[in-house]
């Protein structure tokens, strides 16, 4: 299978803390009655691009959106467990949920770009920041357009609205729009899943770029792509962490049976 970018393999049971972006200990999460997620344990390499596939509902939107708390969003919501950035317990009491989703971006499946230019979109969370001065502004928009690849087709159209832009332009946008803040981590939900394939191409050629800035993870349904993109791939069921190891291993010989009836498409 073609392979995006090629990597050695990092031992995730043994990850150093130094190689790891987040460290998910013992996670457990119900919304009401409804156990989501059981007692997942995981390292996520850094500068790498990590996978979360399965069956739907199995619980992959609800891991990803914890890394950044958007599951706070939902007051039914009750976890037990840690999730460390660095040394950082990040449901700690002391954490700036701001900050955090500074540190954490996210891009979801269906490209959201507000209801303003497409400068404004890119500098919207510098703005937050307090950030004034229009010549860092104009740079730092530049930068996560370019890191977007999106530059060259609106350098000369920056103040049109956003909602002109083609789905995959938007989806691109929408990711200059994280990069702005330089996130140490970048969470994208089905980033492609309402895009043509010829655009899925380009945004998983952009996905390896981005790898070097910041690490990945990926909510995917398309088991190709998981394969091309990703370096390490997590095959959740029912809420579980089933089999979690570099993405040719788990693509070529899975350990567990439940993996193999997956991505062979036994099932789900
Ligand atoms: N806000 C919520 N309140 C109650 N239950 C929820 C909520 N969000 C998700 N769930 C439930 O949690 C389970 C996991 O949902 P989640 O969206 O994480 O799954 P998923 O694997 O991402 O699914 P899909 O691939 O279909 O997007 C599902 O049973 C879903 O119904």
């Amino acid at each position: 299978m073609l392979k995006l970018f090629d990597h050695e393999h990092l031992d995730l049971d043994n990850l150093s803390d130094a190689l790891t972006a987040i460290r998910v200990e013992d996670l457990s999460l119900q919304f009401g009655n409804k156990h989501v997620l059981e007692n997942i344990t995981m390292r996520i390499p850094k500068h790498r691009v990590t996978a979360l596939i399965g069956q739907s509902g199995c619980g992959k939107s609800t891991l990803i959106s914890s890394f950044n708390r958007m599951n706070d969003l939902n007051p039914q919501c009750r976890y037990q467990g840690q999730i460390y950035i660095g040394d950082r317990d990040i449901n700690n009491k002391k954490q700036n949920v701001s900050e955090l989703r500074t540190q954490v971006g996210m891009v979801f499946q269906r490209p959201n770009p507000f209801p303003m230019s497409i400068y404004e979109n890119v500098c919207y969370g510098l703005k937050l920041q307090g950030i004034k001065v229009r010549r860092q502004l104009d740079d730092a928009v530049e930068r996560a357009l370019k890191d977007a690849a999106l530059w060259k087709e609106v350098k000369d159209r920056l103040f049109e609205s956003a909602s002109v832009l083609s789905g995959g332009q938007q989806q691109r946008l929408v990711i200059a729009r994280a990069l702005a803040l330089k996130p140490d981590i970048l969470l994208l939900d089905e980033p492609t899943s309402a895009l043509d394939p010829l655009t899925t191409l380009f945004i998983e050629e952009l996905i390896g770029e981005l790898k070097h800035r910041c690490t990945i993870i990926i909510v995917t349904h398309n088991m190709q792509q998981a394969a091309r993109v990703s370096d390490y791939t997590a095959f959740l069921h029912q809420g579980r962490l089933i089999e979690y190891s570099d993405s040719d291993t788990l693509f070529t010989t899975p350990e567990q049976k439940q993996t193999e009836d997956y991505i062979t498409g036994r099932y789900g």
